[in-house]
């Protein structure tokens, strides 16, 4: 670990601002399959090792102060897969809370699942509501799993609440902005902490797939080569580092 004369660590830890980590951090954890391939194992193997990364950087960006971790677990086309493939992904939340909820409640950590929960099966429904109302209490960082969701859905869910608000005379259509839109999206429950300040992709791919796309109007997004399995608290340290090393406009110059 340490070298030579200067005694200075071999792998210096990066150096982060404490006064500027992002607040609210969006992954989309991409390449579970791949790492399973790469090892002559199957599919479900890299899923189940993708969720012990979950628990690693659960608890590293705790640590670090972001506010706000969501993460993309299963989205509305993820049904599309293999259905023994979809069986046993939709045990992971249940093998989750299982394993690590008492790690969880020791870090202060507010569990929330957002998505359309109502077509999930009961056992993973039923460890999803659990685990939001075992943690409700908590006043740490806010894991929120975004669990058969999809961001164009949730827009379009949007839309037709509000327009059934104007049909029954409770609104009026110019009174439709930003912020009652944003109101009535999944991501309303997070109030100002809504919009991710930084959105990151693993395994190389640098595509959205269709994921808060509203919420990411400004978000600075960072594109990492890991697959998933492989991400761990040093990757996301890079990750902020690089979201610190940029000026970010907000559209201004
Ligand atoms: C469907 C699914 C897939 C899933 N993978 C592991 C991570 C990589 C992505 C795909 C597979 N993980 N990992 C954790 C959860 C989870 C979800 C909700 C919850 F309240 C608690 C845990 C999870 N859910």
């Amino acid at each position: 670990m340490f070298s030579g004369k200067n005694k200075q660590p071999e792998t210096a830890e990066i150096q982060l601002d404490p006064d500027r980590i992002p607040e609210h951090v969006a992954i989309i954890m991409d390449g579970n399959g791949r790492w399973a391939k790469k090892r002559h194992l199957p599919r479900v193997a890299g899923h189940k090792q993708g969720m012990e990364t979950v628990k690693t950087i659960a608890k590293a960006a705790s640590r670090m102060g972001v506010k706000v971790l969501t993460l993309y677990a299963f989205s509305t086309e993820n049904w599309k897969r293999p259905q023994d493939e979809v069986k046993y992904i939709m045990k992971l939340p249940v093998t989750f809370f299982n394993t690590f909820m008492p790690e969880l409640i020791e870090e202060n950590v507010r569990v929330k699942v957002m998505g359309y929960l109502d077509d999930l099966p009961a056992q993973t429904l039923k460890a999803a509501q659990d685990a939001m109302k075992d943690t409700e209490q908590n006043t740490g960082m806010i894991l929120n799993f975004a669990l058969n969701y999809g961001s164009r859905a949730e827009i379009v869910t949007a839309a037709q609440k509000l327009a059934q608000q104007a049909v029954d005379g409770n609104i009026q259509p110019d009174e439709i902005d930003d912020h009652l839109f944003a109101d009535n999206l999944m991501t309303a429950f997070l109030g100002d902490l809504a919009d991710p300040d930084l959105l990151i992709r693993t395994s190389g791919e640098e595509r959205i797939s269709n994921f808060l796309l509203w919420q990411i109007a400004y978000s600075e997004m960072v594109f990492v080569d890991d697959l998933w399995p492989d991400f761990s608290t040093e990757t996301l340290r890079k990750a902020i580092a690089t979201y610190q090393n940029r000026d970010r406009r907000f559209g201004g110059i």
